[in-house]
């Protein structure tokens, strides 16, 4: 559904064409300058020498003595891999070599576009593409641009590195020059494409938080002179989502939510309804347009039934009904039916005179009668017993009840909202639900979507639950790891917001540091990561129950934590063995060179000595 937002095969989501330039290839992914020559620095044991690439064509890696590049070398087959230069952008392929070939430590399969810094190793040989100089790139169409979205953020994941979503909306009077602008103001390795109509949108690696907003304004300055009345939105990866959708998404609603000119963040595209003391947050576009249906329907009188699974935020939907409604100053009346005894059902609904039955020691008005100006919420209405849908349907059609034991009739000025995650359809045929009764509470129908359909709400309900619960705590304000919001925006949901506030809350009471770690999450959310860790406390501890003992939990490392010290370790070591030649420890430990640079000033691991170039 999203993907529509940002789908370039609708005709209207085109930038006005460029004269100087054309969008149909993918060179601006690739990232390898047109006019300048790539080349390859070829590493073999001790020493490196340089390749220089054609312009375009085919280049042959091997052992055989047609080779354009001959490895002698008993770990290189003959004809082990193949280079192709097309349009600037430059293609590796595996000939079926006996040892393979490898992009960034990973084995590939068929053919793997390349970027500059990428490593391709052949055996112990080591093949680094260098495309340095700036020129002309061109401009990504939308599922070139996604396309090389998906591969930042899948290294990302691997190398644990930021990464921000730059959305730009280049509004009315901007002039077609504006794609090539922006190429020429961003880094060689962030990508400009195509975003939808009249936008734009970038991938910046290895940016996030101050520094993604900075690089978006230099963007917007650089554009400004072309697009007087352009905005821009900045989503980060993972603070804001983890996956193509729900950044482009976030980028673009944040874009939108910016003055014209200016740059606003993903906290920026969050809306806040205040309920009473509930503070109600909406992000996902489907579930702002919800409710703005819900305010709508809140001005009429009419029945409103909220479909949805389990803790999908119902009750909040019913009470955005009735706080919205002329009834909002009346009382709100919530009434569970699945936890009435059926015995009940009918006094709790309708009250009941002195002596009714037996244990009716004194007269009782019933729900219907004290939400009387009001609302009366009736959840999990499927559940209700068939003798009381008959009564309740009476008592809605004629605005009268009867208590039990009474002949009076009374008059109740009332407006039912019902909510369910039963298919009522189904149980209407099944005998078990009255068709007139679902007409009669269907007659307006919102549908609540589960969480896992709303990723970009994850992360910031996941904040907002963690900051109130650590507030009530008393205790100070607490942030989640990166980790742990890859897991929140990996898991499923089953147990839809509620799962969410339960996993914060349980967090925030256990959490030892400053900082919401995996470990710290129930083992339900945790899931599989919790499974890899298993720790005796955590594995048995329902939410709300007990921490387990802190020595017990400090036997475990998470995995994340043990891979940063490794990789610290080797990069140490890398630096080490080179004499501080910063590419040449990149290639020893098979990580691209920028990646490698990046992490150096992450980890604090010092650049004495440390020569940038080889
Ligand atoms: N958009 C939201 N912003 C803030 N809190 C929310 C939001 N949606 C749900 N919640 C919170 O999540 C919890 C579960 O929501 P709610 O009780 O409304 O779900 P429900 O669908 O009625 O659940 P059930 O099916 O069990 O009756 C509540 O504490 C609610 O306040």
């Amino acid at each position: 559904m999203r993907r529509a937002a940002w789908d370039d095969t609708d005709p209207s989501m085109r930038l006005p064409p460029d004269p100087t330039e054309e969008t149909k290839s993918f060179a601006a992914a690739s990232a390898t300058p047109a006019g300048a020559r790539p080349h390859l620095l070829v590493i073999q044991g001790g020493s490196s020498s340089r390749f220089s690439l054609p312009a375009s064509g085919a280049v042959l890696v091997g052992r055989a003595a047609e080779a354009d590049l001959r490895i002698e070398s008993s770990a290189i087959s003959r004809r082990h891999a193949r280079l192709m230069v097309t349009d600037g952008e430059v293609r590796v392929a595996d000939l079926e070599s006996h040892n393979g070939v490898r992009v960034n430590g990973e084995r590939i399969e068929g053919a793997r576009a390349l970027r500059s810094g990428d490593v391709i190793t052949l055996g112990e040989i080591a093949l680094i593409l260098r495309c340095e100089a700036r020129v002309s790139r061109r401009l990504a169409d939308a599922a070139q641009l996604r396309q090389r979205l998906e591969e930042e953020i899948e290294r990302a994941a691997d190398y644990g590195s930021p990464l921000a979503v730059i959305a730009v909306l280049l509004g009315d009077g901007a002039r077609p020059e504006a794609g090539q602008r922006a190429i020429a103001s961003v880094r060689l390795m962030d990508t400009v494409g195509l975003g939808g109509a009249a936008q734009l949108a970038a991938v910046f690696p290895e940016l996030t938080g101050d520094a993604a907003l900075a690089a978006a304004t230099d963007l917007v300055a650089a554009l400004a002179p072309v697009a007087p009345a352009l905005r821009a939105g900045v989503a980060c990866l993972p603070v804001d989502g983890c996956d193509a959708d729900t950044l482009l998404s976030i980028a673009r609603a944040a874009a939108e939510a910016a003055t014209p000119g200016g740059v606003a963040s993903a906290a920026a595209a969050t809306v806040r309804h205040r309920l009473g003391e509930q503070t109600l947050l909406l992000a996902d576009p489907a579930m702002i347009r919800l409710y703005d249906l819900i305010r709508r329907l809140a001005q009429s009188d009419l029945p409103v039934l909220v479909l949805g699974e389990t803790g999908a935020g119902k009750e909040n939907a019913a009470a955005a009904v009735h706080h919205w409604s002329r009834r909002g100053g009346g009382p709100f009346v919530p009434l569970n039916c699945a936890t009435l005894p059926e015995a009940l059902v009918e006094s709790e609904l309708f009250g009941h005179e002195k002596g009714a039955f037996s244990g009716a020691a004194a007269a009782k008005p019933g729900l219907l009668e004290r939400a009387s100006g009001g609302t009366v919420f009736l959840d999990e209405v499927g559940e209700l017993p068939l003798g009381a849908q008959a009564k309740l349907l009476r008592a809605l059609e004629a605005k009268r009840i009867t208590r039990l034991g009474d002949v009076r009739e009374r008059e109740v000025d009332i407006r039912v909202v019902a909510a369910t995650n039963r298919d009522l359809e189904a149980e209407c045929k099944a005998g078990r639900f009255r068709q007139d009764l679902l007409f009669r509470l269907g007659a307006a129908t919102v549908d609540l979507p589960p969480l896992r359909q709303r990723p970009r709400e994850v992360p910031i309900l996941a904040r907002a639950f963690l900051a109130e619960a650590r507030e009530r705590l008393g205790a100070p304000p607490a942030e989640l790891s990166d980790a742990v919001l890859r897991l929140l925006a990996a898991h499923a949901w089953p147990g839809n917001v509620r799962e969410l506030k339960n996993a914060m809350e349980f967090a925030a009471a256990t959490m030892q540091g400053d900082r919401v770690e995996v470990w710290d999450l129930p083992p339900r959310t945790a899931g599989r990561a919790a499974e890899e860790q298993p720790s005796p406390g955590a594995a048995t501890a329902p939410p709300g129950s007990a921490p387990p003992p802190p020595a017990e939990l400090r036997r475990f490392t998470p995995i994340a934590e043990e891979v940063r010290q490794l990789e610290r370790r080797r990069m140490a070591e890398a630096l080490e063995a080179t004499g501080g030649v910063q590419t040449r420890a990149a290639e020893l430990i098979g990580m691209p060179v920028r990646t490698f640079v990046f992490k150096l000033k992450q980890y604090g691991l010092s650049q004495r000595g440390a020569k940038s170039r080889s």
